[in-house]
């Protein structure tokens, strides 16, 4: 608002007045005093008798309408926690920070459309549920496992999950943190409405699989001790360990308030350990899989100049469709297909380069499982010839 603009404003039936009114600092500029900024303020008119409902109704809404304005105006940072940061002074923080720019959203991701819908509802759920966390004395987080082979969307969902509910974006390297102390100092100074990425968590850290293997009877605490001892996990010099982990999925932030999402992605989720994946610490498991033939019809509408009626029936989707069943694409696989590679390339064309791909691809499946097929019978007539020479003809199985 400019200087004495009057705005006016209405509020159930009634008719409010703001105007932008500013006065200038009475004290002068001395050596050392510098000049102080004139005090401005907005000027609040309305007829008394409606004094209760300004005060009791109007003047929070326009607390809570002005807050959900900055927050759909504020710029969106992606925090990273670099591997060369030196210890934090009163100035440094832990995270460096880029503007989160990424412009993914649910609309334009290639993915079922109800699968879609459970995903969105799950958010937005979230995020009006703040008394409902409270009520039932649990930290306001919620955690998501998205897991599938690479390129079906994984890194491209959390782009999405953050532009919907405006958050900002920590991504975590686990590799570059020392020690759980570090973890947990890290973890604090994440700030609310924010998600919590860790990315290929199976590559992160070595807490894949330790229950299975020989350490099944050993506490949390000792597989810590023994994986510390063997070099600290993820292969560098990172010492975090399960239990560091798991303590902070569990309780560290809700101490720290504010509304806070988790994701872990992984192309292996059966590597993982089942305590770190538990419903309760990895609330909603979302496998992102193959291109269906409904996700990829959204692709296409997103690459390829189609028209209304195209948009779902282009004479080539048929073929598309019938392949999809036949063989198995990513959706990054299709979209690369999809994308124009010259100012002359039109729908026909992405669509026929996309089939030939898709034809290409299939064959070269057949002719992989031909050749398995052709080394699983090799292998087994070996077995056989060895186990006629030991005297068992049968079952290749050699005497005792
Ligand atoms: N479901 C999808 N919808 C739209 N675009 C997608 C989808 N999946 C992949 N893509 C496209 O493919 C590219 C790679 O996808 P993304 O990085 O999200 O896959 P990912 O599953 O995280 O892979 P990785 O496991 O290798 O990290 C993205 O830039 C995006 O353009």
């Amino acid at each position: 608002m400019d200087d004495h603009e009057l705005v006016a404003d209405h509020f159930a039936g009634v008719k409010v007045r703001w105007v932008a009114s500013k006065i200038a600092n009475p004290t002068q500029p001395g050596l050392y005093h510098p000049a102080q900024p004139e005090r401005r303020f907005y000027r609040l008119t309305f007829h008394k008798r409606h004094r209760q409902l300004i005060t009791d109704e109007y003047l929070p809404h326009v607390v809570r309408v002005g807050k959900e304005i900055r927050t759909r105006n504020r710029q969106r940072k992606l925090f990273t926690n670099s591997p060369n940061y030196k210890w934090p002074t009163y100035k440094h923080t832990m995270w460096s920070h880029i503007n989160f720019e990424h412009p993914a959203t649910f609309e334009t991701m290639g993915l079922d459309p109800a699968k879609k819908k459970d995903i969105i509802d799950d958010l937005v759920t979230f995020t009006e549920s703040r008394e409902f966390y409270s009520r039932i004395g649990k930290a306001w987080k919620r955690g998501y496992l998205l897991y599938g082979p690479p390129g079906t969307g994984k890194s491209t969902m959390i782009a999405a999950m953050a532009n919907l509910l405006n958050y900002d974006v920590y991504d975590l390297e686990l590799t570059a943190v020392k020690d759980n102390t570090e973890l947990r100092k890290l973890l604090i100074e994440t700030t609310s409405k924010s998600i919590i990425v860790i990315e290929d968590i199976d590559c992160s850290l070595d807490l894949t699989g330790q229950r299975k293997k020989n350490q099944k009877w050993l506490s949390d605490e000792e597989r810590d001790v023994a994986a510390a001892a063997a070099g600290g996990v993820g292969g560098g010099s990172s010492r975090v360990t399960l239990s560091g982990l798991l303590n902070f999925i569990d309780g560290l932030w809700s101490a720290c308030g504010g509304e806070r999402l988790i994701v872990f992605t992984t192309n292996y989720v059966e590597k993982l350990d089942p305590a770190l994946i538990r419903r309760g610490r990895m609330d909603k498991h979302i496998e992102l899989s193959y291109c269906s033939f409904e996700a990829f019809k959204v692709l296409a509408r997103n690459y390829l100049k189609l028209d209304e009626e195209e948009g779902d029936d282009h004479p080539m989707f048929a073929t598309v469709e019938r392949l999809m069943k036949e063989m198995k694409i990513t959706p990054a696989d299709v979209a690369e297909n999809l994308m124009p590679k010259s100012p002359l390339d039109d729908a026909d064309t992405c669509l026929s380069r996309l089939i030939l791909a898709m034809e290409e691809a299939k064959e070269a499946a057949e002719m992989e499982r031909e050749v398995a097929a052709a080394r699983k019978l090799v292998e087994e007539k070996e077995k056989k010839v060895v186990g006629m020479v030991n005297g068992s003809p049968e079952n290749g199985v050699a005497p005792h």
